[in-house]
């Protein structure tokens, strides 16, 4: 499993049927999502972030830990809007707010929901977007290196000075990996002649999706390179930052982000004579990792999305449809569109199990190329040329 840190969790809420309770050893705090966290007095009397126990500059402990009797337990315990007030026996008072409790509760640990090391971004990021060069990545390693940097942090990376030609192009993939091949082929150059029965294959608009929804795993990368366009306009291209939408769908419709986060979605591409990709089971648009919980891809192709005929409850048919125009208003924000206009020589390549690509519809003829690389690859050349070797092997 790949390196994490935990993050905080959003607005953890109490529960608000359950009272926080204490007995001779451990206090219990009853979370609104079902869980219980059980925090023995020593160790919760340890941590007091009150300024007397705990230095408000230096973040140090000023607190004798040994001076806490090993039967220390609280007094009383108040449960308040922002957190958790213990007076204990001796008159000494901790109050520790919701969100540190959620975060650093250990018995059991909490879910986290998204990893601190990836930087969100709207429309922003137009003004100073994630670049490398192309003669850097194709010399040296420590080029490849500064490009699988960005992807992985940002999700997204352009690549400047790239030779306007397929060859190139595929060259340019190849220093992460392989090409991963699909039922498009292996690097692709393609326009709007429906060569392959696919919208991508018109020069119809596309709005934000990820790709390859109907794979039992998602292609891991894409990269485009605009060969020509010529005789016409259009044909923005769009990024949507998943994570980001993700973190404010819950942020502001938990409902939502939980009914995204479970439900399953499934999909297709049945476009092709004699092809229909389908997943081998239907998956949520929110995926959580099965270990620590985190947020780590988003599946969203509301056009490649089969006929929904299994509920368990067909009452949850309406809070679907709630929860994906909930999830669609989220993603349509102007502070979330960041719209760029490719250009022959600047490459884009983005993760894309986290970031969401669309197009403006356009005319005239345009070519644009392009290609997939895995999960698995792509991880693979980012830690190995982001950490010593030894390092990633001693994780294992
Ligand atoms: C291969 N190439 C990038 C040209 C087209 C891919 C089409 C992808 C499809 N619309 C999807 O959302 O999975
Ligand atoms: O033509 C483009 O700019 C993007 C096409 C697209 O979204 C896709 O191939 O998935």
């Amino acid at each position: 499993m790949y390196m994490y840190v935990d993050v905080l969790d959003a607005r953890p809420k109490l529960s608000e049927h359950h009272k926080i309770l204490f007995d001779d050893k451990k206090i219990s705090i009853p979370w609104e999502e079902g869980k219980t966290s059980h925090f023995q007095h020593l160790w919760i009397r340890d941590h007091c972030q009150c300024p007397e126990c705990f230095h408000p500059d230096t973040k140090q402990r000023l607190l004798n830990t040994f001076s806490i009797p090993n039967h220390v337990r609280p007094e009383s315990v108040e449960a308040t809007e922002t957190g958790m007030q213990i007076s204990w026996k001796n008159g000494h008072k901790s109050f520790f707010t919701w969100e540190w409790l959620h975060l650093h509760s250990y018995n059991p640990r909490l879910e986290r929901y998204l990893s601190p090391q990836f930087k969100l971004w709207g429309s922003e990021i137009t003004e100073c977007p994630p670049e490398v060069e192309y003669e850097s990545v194709m010399e040296t390693e420590k080029g490849v290196a500064e490009w699988t940097r960005k992807i992985y942090i940002y999700g997204f990376c352009y690549i400047n000075g790239v030779p306007v030609n397929p060859d190139a192009t595929k060259a340019l993939i190849e220093r992460i990996a392989h090409i991963q091949h699909t039922h498009y082929g292996g690097f692709w150059s393609f326009t709007s002649d429906l060569a392959s029965k696919d919208t991508a294959y018109t020069s119809l608009p596309l709005s934000a999706h990820t790709d390859t929804t109907y794979f039992s795993s998602p292609a891991g990368l894409q990269l485009f390179h605009l060969l020509s366009h010529t005789g016409g306009t259009g044909g923005q291209t769009l990024l949507v930052d998943g994570f980001r939408a993700a973190k404010l769908l819950r942020d502001e419709d938990p409902t939502s982000y939980r009914i995204l986060s479970n439900t399953r979605i499934p999909a297709h591409s049945s476009g092709n004579n004699g092809i229909s990709i389908q997943p081998y089971a239907p998956f949520p648009v929110l995926n959580h990792h099965p270990v620590n919980g985190e947020l780590f891809q988003v599946r969203w192709n509301n056009d490649d999305r089969a006929t929904m005929d299994r509920w368990n409850d067909p009452d949850e048919v309406e809070a679907f449809y709630d929860a994906i125009r909930s999830w669609n208003e989220v993603l349509k924000r102007r502070e979330s569109e960041y719209w760029e206009q490719l250009v022959p020589g600047k490459a884009l390549i983005f993760d894309n199990w986290r970031v969401l690509h669309g197009r403006a519809a356009f005319d005239g003829s345009r070519t644009m190329c392009g290609a997939y690389v895995s999960r698995d690859d792509f991880m693979s050349r980012f830690m190995m040329t982001n950490s010593k070797r030894e390092d990633v092997l001693r994780a294992l």
